[in-house]
């Protein structure tokens, strides 16, 4: 089977009761296809246009949507593929009521299965249904189709071919589209939802539904083995408007850190990057077959209308145009089909006997009468996610069905014993020991080298340049990175520089003068590359984000958002977005320097414009510059351009009170500019 991109539906919802009615985002239409117009915050007279093949306006019907880009999926995966739909949009822009709907207006997931039960019977095919549900709360992942106090943290492991699972996740058969409501029902109960400003029932995790679907063809002896992925992600949320307290804004941070890195791994897979950062969040690991895997996609992104959301719409919509170049690459799954697997053929009515689905005969016989009572033993099945079984036509030599079940059942590299954060901190740690190792080798290399230099200067007269040795210290590695400095360097500032504790960044990041700025570079680059063959060498594929200290990781994203900030200064926009982008890496949860800064500069890039940062990130800039020493700034919490928003990760501006401040206050904020009020942040926090 060839690439598939991902395919984009926006759908902009209706306002609700207690919104301002305007008509700041639209669902137009022109000659070559439907797009989303959207007013330039910035400037008015300017619209941003967003063309996608699916654009859905405010009076569009759920069945409208289902029909046009659901249902066509269906087919596809009674053919033996995955197929992913996610739901993706702010905070009350539509996510749950499009997939989950309600009675009078069912959504695409009542639908799509009732459509694979009407497909299953019509078509007289001996076929097997079954569900899977999960939710992923604050990043820790929970089975939805067992009782909640009883549900436990599942861990998300990978086999050894490298196909990620959520272990001990229930997968239950389903006999009829009723047994799918009760269940749907009660397990959408127990789903993590709460009241805020914006949304009396906003969902606070991610659910993913899966429904599989054995199609078994008796006369060639084959299963196919398809899956539908039915994603309601948990909307982004600026804390401000949604009035958080304390419980919810640790919510909402776990939220937007999880959107953040998948943001992350749709530009890294833009990018054509070596290393995808999908082990950065659970979502993203989860989801890793829909992204850039075996899976075919279908993003809806959902908006909600006016002024107030403009800026959030025009985050959605970038995401998605990012989103659109994701290639992936579906493979069929199949497999001989064994005797045991035959299921019964499926009758025309609502009561079916598909219980067969490769599972353990406890569990295949069970029916819709015990999903109140005590659930089926959980023993390790396969995810919604990744645990594909490819026929011929792979490239990927995955395990036939039977196998699979065999593989989660006897794990064979992850002792059952440990927990997913202890293996992860293994790994990270034999990487480091190993980083360290090569690292503390080449140290000793460049001493012997120095050594020798300082012979050779000491027998000669001064030389025009001199080699400094400079040690980087990160907590667990060493990293020595040789520095050429002019003649005029003084001892004393070599020496500053030799004996910096941890802050090694620090000096540097407070000079101004351009060959600092390149020796930074030169510094980053070096760490990474090194860090990146001692990883080759391990055969690990870890990135140095995965291994640094929080403190660290602070460090290094901000050293990268130094030079982004300092290029953005020069106008090379290219070359600023990269080294933000590449600041995110260290610093995935920090929303606002994706919306402040990378989307910014982005629209710059695309549209060649220059990137101007309003008046006052420039004024608060030079307040910045002209304070003088760091203990002034210890004593005097600040922040520079890009400022604490960028560090912190929090959101700062408040769209009501723009609104209530002037248009030029809502401009601003919906631009993503910093509001008049910030949270301070000491400066400490962020070195
Ligand atoms: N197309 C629509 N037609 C009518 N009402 C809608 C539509 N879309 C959303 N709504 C209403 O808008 C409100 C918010 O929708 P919903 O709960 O689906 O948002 P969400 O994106 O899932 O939010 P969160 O991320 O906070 O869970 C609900 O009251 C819902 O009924």
């Amino acid at each position: 089977m060839s690439y598939s991109r991902v395919k984009i539906a926006a759908r902009l919802r209706p306002a609700i009761p207690g919104e301002i009615h305007d008509n700041a985002i639209r669902v137009l239409h022109s000659d070559a296809g439907p797009y989303i117009d959207v007013d330039n915050p910035r400037d008015p007279s300017q619209t941003f246009k967003y063309p996608f093949s699916s654009c859905y306006d405010q009076s569009s019907s759920q069945d409208q949507i289902f029909d046009r880009d659901v249902k066509p999926l269906i087919e596809v995966v009674f053919s033996g593929v995955t197929a992913t739909v996610f739901a993706y949009g702010v905070t009350s822009s539509g996510k749950t009521h499009t997939m989950q709907g309600n009675t009078q207006h069912p959504g695409i997931i009542p639908r799509a299965v009732e459509e694979i039960f009407r497909r299953a019977a019509s078509t007289g095919l001996h076929a097997s249904i079954a569900a899977s549900y999960m939710e992923i709360y604050k990043d820790e992942v929970y089975d939805l189709l067992v009782d909640r106090e009883t549900a436990a943290k599942l861990p998300v492991r990978e086999n050894e071919v490298g196909q990620v699972f959520v272990a001990n996740l229930s997968m239950l058969p389903l006999d009829s589209l009723q047994d799918f409501h009760k269940i749907f029902l009660r397990a959408n109960k127990q789903r993590s939802v709460s009241s805020t400003n914006l949304n009396s029932v906003s969902s606070r995790s991610h659910a993913i539904l899966t429904i599989h679907v054995n199609v078994i063809d008796p006369v060639a002896n084959m299963t196919l083995a398809g899956k539908l992925n039915l994603v309601d992600l948990a909307g982004s949320e600026n804390n401000k408007l949604t009035g958080n307290d304390a419980t919810r804004m640790a919510e909402s941070a776990a939220i937007n850190k999880s959107l953040s890195v998948l943001g992350q791994v749709v530009h890294a897979l833009n990018q054509g990057a070596s290393r995808i950062p999908y082990r950065n969040s659970k979502l993203t690991r989860i989801l890793q077959d829909a992204l850039g895997g075996s899976s075919i996609g279908l993003l809806i992104c959902n908006l909600a209308p006016g002024t107030r959301f403009r800026q959030d719409t025009l985050n959605t919509l970038n995401f998605a145009v990012r989103t659109k170049n994701i290639q992936n690459k579906p493979v069929v799954n199949q497999q001989a089909t064994t005797a045991a697997a035959l299921p019964k053929p499926i009758q025309l009515s609502t009561s079916f006997t598909l219980t067969s689905f490769n599972q353990p005969s406890s569990a295949a016989t069970a029916g819709p009468s015990r999903l109140p009572g005590p659930r089926p033993s959980r023993v390790p099945r396969p995810s919604g996610f990744g645990l594909d079984h490819v026929g011929g036509r792979s490239s990927l030599p995955l395990p036939p069905v039977a196998e699979a079940i065999k593989i989660e059942e006897k794990p064979p590299v992850v002792p059952a014993h440990l927990t997913e954060e202890e293996i992860n901190a293994r790994i990270a740690k034999a990487v480091e020991r190993e980083v360290a190792r090569r690292l503390e080798e080449e140290r000793e290399r460049l001493r012997r080298e120095e050594e020798e230099r300082a012979a050779n200067l000491s027998a000669g007269s001064s030389a025009s340049a001199s080699r400094n040795h400079h040690v980087i210290t990160d907590g667990s590695t060493n990293i020595s990175i040789n520095t050429t400095q002019e003649d005029n360097s003084t001892s004393s500032s070599s020496s500053a520089l030799e004996s910096l504790p941890s802050g090694m960044l620090t000096p540097l990041l407070k000079s101004k003068a351009g060959a600092s700025e390149d020796e930074l570079k030169r510094r980053l680059d070096e760490l990474e590359a090194r860090f990146e063959r001692a990883n080759k060498a391990a055969s690990t594929a870890l990135h140095l984000a995965d291994v640094l200290s929080p403190i660290s990781k602070k460090k290094t994203g901000r050293a990268y958002v130094a030079l982004a900030r300092s290029q953005s200064q020069k106008n090379n926009l290219e070359v600023a977005l990269e080294l933000y982008r590449k600041a995110e890496t260290y610093v995935p949860d920090n929303v606002k320097l994706r919306e402040s800064r990378i989307i910014e500069i982005e629209w710059a890039v695309k549209n060649n414009r220059p990137f101007n940062p309003s008046p006052k990130k420039r004024r608060r800039a030079a307040q910045s510059k002209s304070k003088s020493g760091r203990s002034k700034r210890k004593a005097t919490p600040s922040r520079d351009q890009d400022g604490d928003a960028e560090e912190s990760g929090k959101e700062n501006f408040s769209g009501d009170e723009a609104l209530s401040a002037g248009k030029r206050k809502v401009e601003d904020a919906e631009a993503g500019t910093p509001p008049r009020k910030r949270r301070l942040v000491k400066i400490e926090e962020l070195a």
